[in-house]
């Protein structure tokens, strides 16, 4: 028997992500599957997360435990995983994405429009600030930290009117039908590149090979192709995952298409790029190709439209 050792934070909704993975690489034959709990700073810090040093402060734990051989594999939200590739590792699969959408989870059935005028809305993502601030200049907007159910918590107990989270994030915890939340359309509310999708970082090299027979079957084309689309404008922009931007990609019927929106901090001011790329098939490489491609054609975009003078783009690791 192959033992396959799974690294994961220790959070409800990590524990819940590599369930599911943990569940995939157990149904390949002939292997067994370990969890192997991993504490970050990310996780025990109560500060806010822009003071915790940008991106990578939930990664590097999990990457350090994989580099020491205590687990095989790490899985990240994908979201939070920075975009700069790590000496001696590689993303081994990308399994298909959940929902990339947010939610506003809000008392008494409110949505976004009928919040009453100042109410207390509660976020810790730039990005979702500058577009609360778009959407509601009038809203009060608290700076909230802390796991999914502490968030939500804070409407039930009446301190927030509303929050907004991802819905793969509920989604994974099973609290969507329950709290039945409004879903913010992609078009008028784009996300965080690669929110909704996980990621499987193994180390760098060829993998045992039932381990690469489960990798490979974990993989999804379109979500490799369309998360490598959206974190190459992340990257391109030299942006962190704290920078508030938003790009949503799709795949429909064999083209590609990448829309990525840059805001000011304060909701005043934003630019959009959008752009299609046909792959001259469906194999993955051609995918990727037209990924980068679409990338570079939207980040060159944006950029010329002067991004990088209105949003905080350099965000350090
Ligand atoms: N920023 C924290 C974070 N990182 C990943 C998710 C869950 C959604 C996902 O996997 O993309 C969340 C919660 C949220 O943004 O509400």
């Amino acid at each position: 028997m192959t033992v396959i050792r799974v690294g994961t934070r220790a959070s409800a909704l990590a524990l819940a992500q590599t369930q599911t993975i943990v569940n995939r690489i157990a149904a390949s034959a002939g292997v067994e599957v370990e969890i192997v709990r991993v504490t970050t700073h990310g996780d025990t810090s109560t500060e806010p997360l822009s003071s915790l040093g940008g991106t990578g402060v939930f990664a590097s734990a999990l990457r350090e435990a994989l580099l020491n051989d205590e687990c095989d594999v790490i899985v990240h939200s994908f979201k939070d995983l920075p975009t700069a590739p790590h000496p001696g590792l590689r993303i081994g699969a990308t399994p298909k994405r959940a929902d990339a959408r947010d939610v506003l989870v809000a008392r008494a059935g409110f949505t976004l429009d009928t919040l009453p005028e100042g109410a207390r809305v509660g976020t810790g993502s730039p990005r979702r600030v500058a577009q609360l601030r778009e959407r509601r200049p009038d809203l009060t907007i608290v700076d909230i930290r802390g796991n999914i159910d502490t968030r939500v918590g804070r409407v039930a107990e009446g301190d927030l009117d509303a929050v907004v989270l991802a819905a793969a994030g509920l989604g994974r915890l099973g609290r969507l039908d329950s709290l039945a939340p409004e879903f913010l359309d992609l078009s008028g509310w784009p996300t965080a590149p690669a929110q909704g999708a996980l990621a499987i970082e193994v180390r760098d090299g060829k993998p045992d090979r039932l381990l690469g027979v489960a990798l490979a079957t974990m993989n999804h084309s379109s979500t490799e192709a369309t998360t490598t689309a959206e974190r190459t404008v992340l990257a391109r922009l030299e942006a962190g995952c704290a920078a508030p931007i938003g790009a949503t990609a799709v795949v429909d019927d064999g083209l590609l298409f990448l829309t990525a929106t840059v805001y000011s901090p304060d909701g005043s001011r934003r630019i959009t790029s959008s752009h299609a790329a046909t792959p001259d098939s469906h194999s993955a490489l051609h995918l990727t190709q037209a990924a980068l491609d679409v990338a570079e054609r939207v980040s060159i975009d944006l950029l010329a439209g002067g991004a990088a003078e209105f949003a905080p783009l350099k965000v350090t690791e």
